[in-house]
This record gives C-alpha cells, sequence and structure tokens, in this order.
C-alpha cells in the first residue's frame, strides 16, 4: 500500500468535487468504472493501493461495487454518497461494515453542492465516524474553503444525508405546484422533524438533526434548483413521468430509491413518516394534488 496516498473512486459530480477540493493539500488520484480523460485519472488497482479512499459511487450500486472490488487491507475509508439501499433498507454504515472495520470508516455529510465545491466556495462539512483518529487524519487533507466538524452520530449523519433527499423531492413538487412560501416553509419544518422522529428510532442523536447534517443540508437542497432531487419534484409536478425526468437528469436522484427505503422501513418499524410516504407514492404515480390534501388531513 503507498503511504498517505489518496484516491476518490467515482468520478461523477461529487466525485470530481471532492478529488479537486483533495488536490489542494496534496496529490489525490481519481477512477471510475469508465475511463475519463480527467487530471490524476488512475485505474482501479492504483486507487485500491493508496491507504486513503474517498468512496464516491450511489447507495444503490455500492454493495455490488464492494462484492466485486474490494478487499480490504487496511484502507482509512470516507463514504461521500448520501442514501439508503432500497432493496434491502439497509444504511451504508450496515453494508459496508461487512468490508471494512468501523475504526476504518467515515461519512461526509452536510451541505455541500458538487457545483460549489468546484469553484471552491466556502462550506462546512461533516466527517462522521466512530473513529476520531480517523477524522484527525482526514482533516487536515481537506482545503482550507471546507470547514471540517467530527461527530460520532454515524447513524445520524446518514439519516440526515439520504432523508433530506426526500424532503428536496417533495419540496420541489411544492415549488412546482406553486403553493407558496408558507407552505414550502412548513414543509421543510415538518420534514425535519419526520427525519428526527424516523432517526431516534435508529439511535440517531438529535444534535445531528440541527446541525450541518440536518437542518444544514435539508434548508439547501429544498430549497435550490442547484438540487437533482428538488428538480425531480419539480418533474413530477409538471406532470412528467418519472422516467423521462431521469433521463433528462443524467445523474443520481438519491432521494427516489431513499423513498422506497424509508417507506419500507417505516411500515416495518411503525413510524409516522406522513411527507416521505406521500413522495413515494407520487414517484408510483399518485396525483401530487391528492397527496397535498392528504397531506394536510393527515
Ligand atoms: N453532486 C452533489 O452535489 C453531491 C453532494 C454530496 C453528496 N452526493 C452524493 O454522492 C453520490 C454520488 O453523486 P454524484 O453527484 O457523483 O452522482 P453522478 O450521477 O454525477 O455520478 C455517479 C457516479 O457513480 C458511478 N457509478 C454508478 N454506478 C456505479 C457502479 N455500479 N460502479 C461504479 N461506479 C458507479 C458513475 O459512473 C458516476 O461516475 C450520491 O449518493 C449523492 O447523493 C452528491
Ligand atoms: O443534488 P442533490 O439533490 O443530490 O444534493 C446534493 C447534495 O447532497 C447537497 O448537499
Amino acid at each position: 500500500m503507498a503511504e498517505k496516498s489518496i484516491a476518490v473512486i467515482g468520478a461523477g459530480k461529487w466525485g470530481q468535487a471532492l478529488h479537486f477540493a483533495l488536490s489542494q493539500n496534496q496529490k489525490c488520484l481519481i477512477t471510475s468504472r469508465t475511463k475519463r480523460d480527467i487530471k490524476d485519472f488512475v485505474d482501479l488497482q492504483t486507487a485500491l493501493d493508496c491507504e486513503y479512499l474517498v468512496i464516491a459511487i450511489p447507495a444503490q450500486e455500492i454493495r455490488e461495487w464492494l462484492q466485486e472490488n474490494f478487499v480490504f487491507s487496511g484502507q482509512k475509508i470516507l463514504v461521500a454518497a448520501k442514501g439508503i439501499e432500497a432493496s434491502t433498507g439497509e444504511f451504508l454504515n450496515e453494508i459496508y461494515e461487512e468490508f471494512v472495520p468501523s475504526k476504518n470508516i467515515g461519512f461526509i455529510s452536510g451541505p455541500s453542492f458538487a457545483s460549489e465545491v468546484i469553484q471552491a466556495l466556502p462550506a462546512g462539512i461533516v466527517i462522521n465516524s466512530k473513529s476520531k483518529k480517523l477524522y484527525e487524519k482526514f482533516a487536515p487533507m481537506f482545503p482550507r474553503f471546507l470547514k471540517t466538524y467530527y461527530s460520532d452520530d454515524v447513524v445520524g449523519a446518514e439519516i440526515c444525508g439520504a432523508y433530506k433527499n426526500v424532503i428536496a423531492i417533495a419540496s420541489g413538487i411544492c415549488q412546482g405546484l406553486k403553493l407558496g412560501n408558507n407552505a414550502r416553509a412548513s414543509l421543510i419544518s415538518r420534514g425535519l422533524v419526520e427525519m428526527q422522529r424516523f432517526g431516534k428510532e435508529f439511535g440517531a442523536k438529535k444534535d445531528s438533526f440541527l446541525g450541518l447534517s440536518g437542518a444544514g443540508d435539508l434548508f439547501l437542497t429544498a430549497s435550490s434548483e442547484l438540487s437533482r432531487n428538488f428538480r425531480v419534484g419539480l418533474g413530477l409536478a409538471g406532470g412528467k413521468k418519472l422516467e423521462t425526468i431521469l433521463e433528462e437528469l443524467g445523474e443520481v436522484a438519491e432521494g427516489v430509491k431513499t423513498s422506497e427505503a424509508i417507506f419500507k422501513l417505516s411500515k416495518k418499524y411503525k413510524i409516522y413518516t406522513p411527507i416521505a410516504k406521500e413522495v413515494k407514492l407520487i414517484l408510483d404515480g399518485k396525483n401530487p394534488h391528492d397527496s397535498l390534501k392528504d397531506l394536510l388531513r393527515s
């Protein structure tokens, strides 16, 4: 293993932005399943041989990727994805724990549009890990324009990052239906309460929902057309088919599959999650106006 070397795995929007950020203080490699003509691009094995890895592969694809490509040999890893696996309802930390010991892994959360990070605009992010030592190793690798905070609330951060994508879809629908600013503020704040209620069931800490990982990322994503999830909502409100919306987007919108996972988990553990439920039903074809009536009634 090449000591102190770092690589980003996954060269989508977020992988490329993180590669840019991590290249400010040291050399950083990047790899992807298809060869890309970008600086520092290497083959997968060269990346896997690095001591530090940042994995930016979407939540629905990561289990298969790990099974096919990953052998743990002491690497220290940051997970950059935000989502819950729809087929199983498992959180990313549960998927990764089969492959990596918890002291070697952390999860990035907080408000961070790739398109702004890649312009070196300032933001605060959280590195969530059971190991503070891991945080201390990664933190100096980030550039000054990204202020890093530490939290040990891995499950809380994960739920914040995944759930806010679903509320962002709802908020995009709200905007697309022209329901007004009052409605959107009501939706986002009730969304935050709902996320926290859901998180409590899995041992998440309340503070995570009030900080960068929760409120910070939710307010960002649920109020900007820079968000892919928000744009999915706009498309749904405009009567477009989900297939068409995703095709036009051409990038991942994790909230789509995460809404299925939340729906399943809420049923299993009897958690009251009305907004996520309506998002799932709209994605399945329910008329958003009927969802609005049902939300106002429930
Ligand atoms: N874009 C952002 O602003 C942002 C910010 C924070 C977190 N995230 C999260 O980061 C993750 C990735 O988002 P993105 O913006 O890079 O999406 P993207 O659609 O731009 O890129 C996804 C990348 O994943 C790769 N990929 C997909 N399936 C794969 C597989 N089976 N094996 C290997 N690679 C595969 C694709 O080749 C692509 O490079 C998502 O979970 C997203 O929620 C994104
Ligand atoms: O574009 P979105 O909706 O995937 O959101 C990107 C990030 O998660 C914002 O922090």
